[in-house]
This record gives structure tokens, sequence and C-alpha cells, in this order.
């Protein structure tokens, strides 16, 4: 993480350090008195809850080597050291930015409606087998959490695997202007946060702000079976793979065999998926994902090895040491032996698609039980998303189908002429679908439980395992 004096942070902000502070040294640089670490700069960020200028004291009093104030906020307290600037949130990727220019870092910038978090951690496997990384923590993807990401690297750090997330346009060409990637990834284009952006074609425009901050002989690599990707792609002046225009390298990866790079021989077991590519030089492949969406968020992360020099039998290592953030397909066992598909963290049409059908994939089962909670922001078109994932569960394969909250109730309602009478459920209350569940599940059965974030069906999961 940045190691710097404050007069060091106060050039690379263009800005003063107040009276005989210079030489105050600064490790790390934090945003929450909640989380703050010793000898840190801290930030105060005006939020929609709370002003962090109300803790600076309260971080000082923590360890904080200094903060910064901004001018709206009047005098500084006495005492603290720190630096003036004009807005915090401004200046913390203000820093990042200048920080990040001082490294010889390299770095690696993913976006996509769906499978981020998971690519991310793919890559950052691959690369990690030869290489020092760092990878973003969790899902700190945003205008905040990037430049908090971009401050935790080290002075040796050799490669950065960096999430860019967004739900409105301009936000990913901030975050690539900040981080510079030589290389971004786009994994797909769903409906995630389609409220906002209105069609699948604003979204994958909005994913293509990604080669804003890259360089000219960046490369690009991108799901080459979604179409509206290149289309955008072309419409910021890059040209399409037919045109050649100079520019961004490219890799395309995905299921099709148009592709630069595509699976053959998929198989699953019950922890993952052994498939082969048609790249020459390697053994069968394992990830250890559910799910052949995930085999193919695998392909970026092996392009992004072979272009960065990872010899195959490493990437395939890489691979199969795959440490995955949670609460993504995440299998866990309750102490009854009832197995529970942790895919909790959130939901669009196209991950709630995705699971289910691997759901109903999954061998060596007794009853399947699909826990499915609403969807957020995904605007006028909502009720329609929610019928058509009840539409596409087959109830020859899943034996209860339990629904959360008000959007919920529309998968439940296309979904229960299909299933025996009490089978599909629509709940209002999470406990009562949790004690509901658990009376009715046994060992042998799985559960698969997900919803967006703001359903916060985690806590089913902990009913469940508990
Ligand atoms: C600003 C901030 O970091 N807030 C975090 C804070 O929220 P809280 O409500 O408690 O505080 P306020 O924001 O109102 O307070 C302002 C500051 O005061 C600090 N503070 C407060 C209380 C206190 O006792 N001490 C303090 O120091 C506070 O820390 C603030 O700095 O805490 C919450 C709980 O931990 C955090 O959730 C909240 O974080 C916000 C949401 C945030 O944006 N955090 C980023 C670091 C981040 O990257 N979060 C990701 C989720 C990102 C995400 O959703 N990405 C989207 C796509 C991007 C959408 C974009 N348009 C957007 O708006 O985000 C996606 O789909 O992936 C994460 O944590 O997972
Ligand atoms: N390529 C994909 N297609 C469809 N669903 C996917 C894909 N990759 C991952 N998913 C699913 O999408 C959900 C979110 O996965 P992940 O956290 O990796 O995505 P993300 O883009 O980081 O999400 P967020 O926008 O919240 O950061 C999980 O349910 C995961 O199984
Ligand atoms: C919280 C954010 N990362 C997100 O994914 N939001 C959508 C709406 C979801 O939770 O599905």
């Amino acid at each position: 993480m940045i190691q710097r004096t404050l007069e060091q942070i106060a050039v690379m902000l263009g800005s003063e350090v107040s009276e005989g502070a210079g030489t105050v040294q600064v490790t790390g640089v934090s945003t929450d008195t909640r989380s703050i670490q010793a000898s840190s700069l801290f930030v105060p960020l005006i939020g929609e809850n709370f002003d962090g200028h109300s803790y600076v004291q309260e971080a000082y009093a923590k360890g904080a080597s200094a903060i910064l104030w901004q001018d709206s906020h009047g005098a500084a307290p006495i005492g603290i050291p720190h630096i003036r600037v004009a807005d915090t949130l401004t200046a913390l990727q203000q820093l990042a930015k200048a920080y990040r220019k001082q490294l010889s870092v390299r770095i690696i910038g993913i976006t996509g409606s769906n499978g981020k978090t998971t690519t991310k951690d793919l890559v950052a496997a691959v690369l990690g087998s030869t290489y020092e990384v760092h990878k973003t923590k969790g899902n700190l993807n945003n205008h905040i959490g990037l430049p908090l990401t971009l401050l935790q690297l080290e002075e040796t750090t050799q490669f950065a695997v960096v999430e860019m997330g967004m739900s409105g346009r301009g936000e990913i060409e901030l975050l690539s202007d900040l981080a510079e990637p030589e290389a971004a990834i786009i994994t797909m284009i769903g409906e995630s946060h389609l409220l906002q952006l209105g069609s699948r074609d604003e979204i994958a425009r909005a994913k293509a702000e990604i080669a804003s901050g890259m360089p000219r002989d960046g490369l690009l690599v991108y799901n080459g079976d979604e179409p509206l990707i290149e289309q955008a792609l072309a419409e910021r002046g890059l040209g399409s793979i037919e045109e050649q225009v100079a520019g961004l390298r490219r890799i395309r990866f995905g299921s099709g065999a148009g592709n630069d790079l595509f699976p053959t021989d998929i198989r699953m077991d019950a922890d993952g998926a052994y498939f082969q590519i048609n790249s020459p030089g390697y053994p069968e492949l394992y990830v250890p994902l559910l799910g052949t969406h995930n085999v193919i968020n695998a392909l970026a992360a092996i392009a992004i090895g072979e272009t960065f020099g990872v010899a195959p039998i490493a990437i395939a290592a890489g691979l199969r040491s795959l440490q995955m953030t949670s609460m993504r397909i995440e299998k866990q066992t309750a102490a009854s032996g009832l197995t529970v598909l942790n895919d909790a963290y959130n939901a669009s049409p196209a991950s709630m698609r995705a699971a289910i059908t691997l759901t109903e994939q999954l061998g060596g089962f007794g009853r399947k039980f699909l826990v499915l909670g609403d969807m957020l922001e995904l605007g006028e078109n909502e009720e329609q998303f929610h019928r058509g994932i009840g539409a596409m569960i087959d109830a020859e394969r899943v034996d209860y189908v339990f629904t959360f909250g008000r959007l919920g109730r529309f998968i439940a309602d296309e979904a229960e002429a299909r299933f025996p009478q009490g089978h599909v459920r629509a709940f209002d209350e999470k406990d009562q679908l949790a004690a509901e569940l658990a009376a009715l599940a046994e060992k042998d059965d799985l559960v698969l439980v997900k919803g967006s974030r703001g359903m916060r069906l985690e806590q089913v999961v902990q009913a469940l395992l508990a």
C-alpha cells in the first residue's frame, strides 16, 4: 500500500501541508473509522448517511497519521496534520491515479454485467502462478472502491487485476482513466442496472468505455458471443474485427467456435468443470467452479495468461488453485448433510438463468429446491423478466420453488401451474421461508439460494446451515 510523507502526498494532490507536518509518514489510506488502519491517511467522504468530516477526531484517535480536509468545511481541526482540498472524493481519485503512475505495475481492468468478480479471481489465480499480483478485494469496484484498490498496491506489485463496476454511463470511463489498464476484459452483456441504462445496447456502450484509459497498443479481451460489444467498440471508433483498424489488439472468447478462444469437451463434476480449449499445448483443464458460464469466464483468464507469458502448465495450475470470492455459486453443506448453493451476492436475469440451469443439471442429489429473490434495478420490464425466470424452470428437474419479495411473486405465479400443489410458494418474510424450507429439506437434497444484493438472502443460507 501507499507509503509516502505528507509533503509528497501534498505534491501529488497539488496542495499544501499544514504547518510543520511535511515529514509525517503515511501508510495506507482509509475512508472509514470503523476499519481504519494505524498510520493511514483518513479521507473523510460525504455520503448518503454520514459526513466523514465528523469522524476525523475519531480517526486520529484511532491512529491515523493525517487527514484530508475539504475547503467547504471551514477551518480544519487544530493539532491534526492535514492537507486541504476542494473535494475529498476527487482528491482520493487524484491521489490514486498519481500513485498508480509512480508504480511499474501492469493493470488488467475487468468489467461486464456479470462475472467481473469471478473473472477477477480467475485472472489473479492464473497470473499469480508466475507474478506478484494484487486483486480487487471483495467487490470494491466503483468510483471509491477502485481508487482504494489502487492505493493498496505495493511498490513491488507486478500485476493488478481491478474490477470496474457501473450503473450509469461515464462511470467506467472515469475508472479506466484512473487505472489506465494495458489490458481489459469485458465478460458479457446482461441486464444488470437496466433501470439506469435503459437498454442492453446502452449497457454495452457503458462497458466499452473501458477502452478510454487504455494505450493505443492495449489488449481488449471480450466475449465474442455478444455482438453488442463489438458494435459498441465500433461506435467508439475502434472499428470491428473485420475492419482490423489500427488500435487495440483483441482476443475474443466464448462458447462459439468463431472465437479466438473457445472450450470443447466440457464435463462437470460435483465441484467444478473439466474442459479442453482450441489453443495448443494445454492438458485437460479444471476450474473449481460450477456452471458452463464459469468455463467461459476461465477463457478470459487464459487469454490474459497467454498474453503475459504464463506457461500453459502454469495457467492450468492457476485455474485449479482458484480462491473464489464468497456467495458466487458457493457450495456449502449443513450439519444435516443438506447441500446449499449460495449464489446470494446478487442476481440479474442472465445470472439467475445460469444458476437455475446449473442446479437442474447437477446430479447426485435427492430433491432440488430453488429459493429465488427479487432481481432489482431492471426497469419497466421487471415483471416480464421475473415471469421469464418462472417460465424457464424445468418442473421435471426441480421439486420446489420458494420465492421471496414483491417481484419474486411473478416467478412463482408463472411457475405454479407446472408444479404439484404446494410446491411453489411466494413468501414476504425470510424467516418464514427459511423455517418452512428447513422443515422440508432433507440431507440428500440441494437448495439454490439467489437474489439481488438488496434481498440479503444470505440470511436464508445462514438459517439452513445453522
Ligand atoms: C462512501 C462509502 O464508502 N460508504 C460506505 C459506508 O456507508 P455508510 O452509509 O456507513 O456511510 P456514508 O457513505 O453515509 O458515510 C460517508 C463516509 O463516512 C464514513 N464513516 C461513516 C460512519 C462512521 O462511523 N465512520 C466513518 O468513517 C464512511 O465510511 C464514508 O466514507 O459504509 C458502508 C458499510 O460498510 C459501505 O457499504 C459504503 O460503501 C459505499 C456503498 C461504496 O460505494 N463503497 C465502495 C468502497 C464500493 O466499492 N462498494 C462496493 C459496492 C460497489 C457497487 O455496488 N458496485 C456496483 C456498480 C457500481 C455502481 C456505482 N454507480 C455505485 O454507485 O456504486 C456493482 O454492481 O458492482 C462493495 O462494498 O461491495
Ligand atoms: N458469464 C456469466 N454469465 C452469467 N452469469 C454469470 C457469469 N459469470 C458469473 N455469473 C453469475 O453472476 C453473479 C455475480 O457474479 P460476479 O460477482 O462474478 O459478477 P460481478 O459482475 O462481479 O457482479 P457485480 O456487478 O455485483 O460486481 C453470480 O451469480 C455468478 O454465478
Ligand atoms: C450491489 C450491486 N453490486 C448489485 O449487484 N446490484 C444489483 C441490483 C443486484 O444486487 O443484483
